[in-house]
């Protein structure tokens, strides 16, 4: 699993922080100095032409960093004003920073915006703890609100770095900078917006503190499962590729079906085969041509077609409407034997909001592997006791409770994996927000999971290639496009001509 990918939260980063120290390779105010001397880097090549900067210094080693660039800008010529609120800590690195800063700190409550400065946000970073007092409050809004760049050292302050929540108020930057490795509050809303530009620094934390460390987060690219990625292979027919299924709603609803078909095709099942009600055969049938049609409107009619032809996968939910036998269908796959994977979206997630309970006992006690792919709204009613926690915690907590595999879907598209490992998707665009996009999503995870990828692997990997598609397709993406944006996609992560 690359190293590179991993997300910590601020309590890990002070754990690779201590790590790093006690290794002797370098001290706390070694890392702090490494890291003024990176932002100032930045700062000169970004900023070449603004009149001077505005650095406000907090209490903590986010201040420390803050005096660190403010000393070393000084000593080049630069213009500095220099603002601060709290005092370090005596006998801090923070401390050692303010006694070699050359010049002196205002309160921040002195501050206001100067046009043509630029501000350096060192107020509060890895060690917020609380909301934002009324000071700090007052100096965020003035800088949100004046045209004025500014450049957050770590996080922006009032941002939290574990989830991405605002504590009261924030800044807005236009550059964070932040180092060794990014947090969860980089990724996910509304931190990510508040971040601006993230560049991760290198400041002589060696990557190997993350042993010990054992982080559980990851970013959602490529790296994290191209190892486990499906290749095709020469001695494969179309049904050891994989079987992917999918269940059709009724005469007037059977579009989302096929999308979810498309998605499971494209991404690599070698049959997809939509399960559709014998009202909608017809419909169906005059719309597919290498997907396969068969009739299910019963339990016993789903036995039967299983027993014929196992599915490797199986997508319940899109479009298929909460009359018909949606509980019945799921706990019916959940119950039989064999193994594989049911990805239940929309309807299929809905159906069980007065029974959850029923549905979380059927997926632990089965042989099957399940993927939930909420949103918000479907995620609410699935795990009403989750209400009100942080997107984060909720997803990790929803897979534990469960036992599947959680999409909590969002611009920050969350991969919880009930054994406790998260992804957290950062190639989301407004694209996707579009009819039928969900359910082209639940295919793509169904064709993967079709083909053996580890679960939660091919749920990561369907994720990000659904926002791929779209992010390179760009404006007047409809969903119907998606399936067929695949293959470039597949190809390059395939590196098709080594397979040739
Ligand atoms: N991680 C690294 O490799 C390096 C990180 N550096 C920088 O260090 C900060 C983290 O420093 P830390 O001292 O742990 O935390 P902060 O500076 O962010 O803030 C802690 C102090 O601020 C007080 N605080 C927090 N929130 C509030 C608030 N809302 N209102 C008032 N005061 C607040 C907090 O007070 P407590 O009472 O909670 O203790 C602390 O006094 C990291 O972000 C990096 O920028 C190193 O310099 C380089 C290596
Ligand atoms: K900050």
């Amino acid at each position: 699993m690359s190293n590179s990918l991993v997300l910590l939260t601020p309590s890990q980063m002070a754990e690779a922080d201590r790590l790093t120290i006690s290794s002797g390779a370098v001290d706390g105010y070694g890392l702090m100095k490494r890291a003024g001397q990176t932002i100032v880097s930045e700062l000169l090549r970004r900023y070449p032409h603004c009149n001077g900067f505005d650095v406000l210094c907090g209490p903590g080693n986010n201040g420390g960093d803050g005096y660190v660039v403010a000393r070393l800008l000084v000593e080049m010529g630069v213009m500095v004003r220099l603002f601060a609120h709290g005092s370090p800590r005596p006998g801090s690195d923070a401390e050692k920073a303010v006694q070699d800063c050359p010049i002196g700190a205002q309160s921040l409550s002195q501050f206001s915006v100067l046009q043509g400065h630029a501000i350096v946000d060192a107020i509060y970073g890895a060690g917020l703890s609380r909301p934002l007092d009324d000071a700090v409050s007052r100096v965020a809004k003035e800088c949100r609100n004046a045209d004025v760049a500014v450049i957050s050292v770590d996080l922006p302050t009032g941002v939290s770095g574990a989830d991405g929540q605002v504590l009261g108020d924030a800044f807005a930057a236009d550059l964070t900078i932040t180092f060794f490795r990014l947090k969860p509050g980089h990724l996910l809303e509304p931190g990510r917006e508040l971040c601006g530009e993230t560049i991760v620094a290198n400041i002589g934390i060696p990557d190997s503190v993350l042993g010990p460390i054992a982080p559980r987060n990851w970013i959602n690219q490529p790296p994290l499962w191209r190892g486990d990625f499906p290749k095709p292979r020469r001695n494969q027919h179309k049904y050891s590729r994989g079987h992917a299924t999918v269940f059709s709603g009724g005469a007037f609803s059977t579009g989302a079906a096929r999308l979810a078909a498309l998605g499971a095709a494209r991404a690599g099942a070698g049959a997809t085969t939509i399960y559709s009600p014998a009202s909608a055969i017809a419909v169906n049938a005059a719309q597919l041509t290498s997907i396969m049609l068969a009739k299910v409107d019963t339990v016993d009619d789903l036995e039967e077609v299983i027993s014929a032809r196992a599915p490797d996968a199986f997508v319940l939910g899109p479009g298929f409407g909460l009359r018909r036998p949606i509980r019945e269908f799921a706990i019916s796959i959940l119950q039989r034997g064999g193994g594989g994977t049911l990805v239940m979206d929309a309807d299929a997630i809905t159906a069980f909001r007065d029974e959850p309970a029923a549905l979380f006992t059927a997926i632990k006690g089965s042989e099957r592997a399940v993927v939930l792919t909420p949103h918000e709204g479907e995620f609410s009613r699935l795990f009403p006791d989750l209400i009100g926690k942080v997107r984060l915690e909720r997803a990790g907590e929803a897979a534990r409770v469960s036992g599947a595999v959680i999409v909590l879907k969002g611009p920050d598209t969350i991969i919880a994996s009930p054994d406790g490992r998260i992804a957290i998707n950062a190639n989301g665009n407004p694209w996707l927000a579009t009819a039928g996009s969900g359910d082209v999503l639940a295919g793509v995870i169904a064709g993967l999971a079709a083909q053996k990828m580890p679960l939660w692997e091919a749920t990561c990997a369907g994720v990000w290639l659904h926002a791929e598609a779209a992010t390179r397709f760009g404006p007047g993406l409809i969903a119907d496009d998606l399936p067929g944006l695949l293959p470039p996609l597949l190809a390059e992560l395939l590196e098709v001509d080594q397979l040739l």
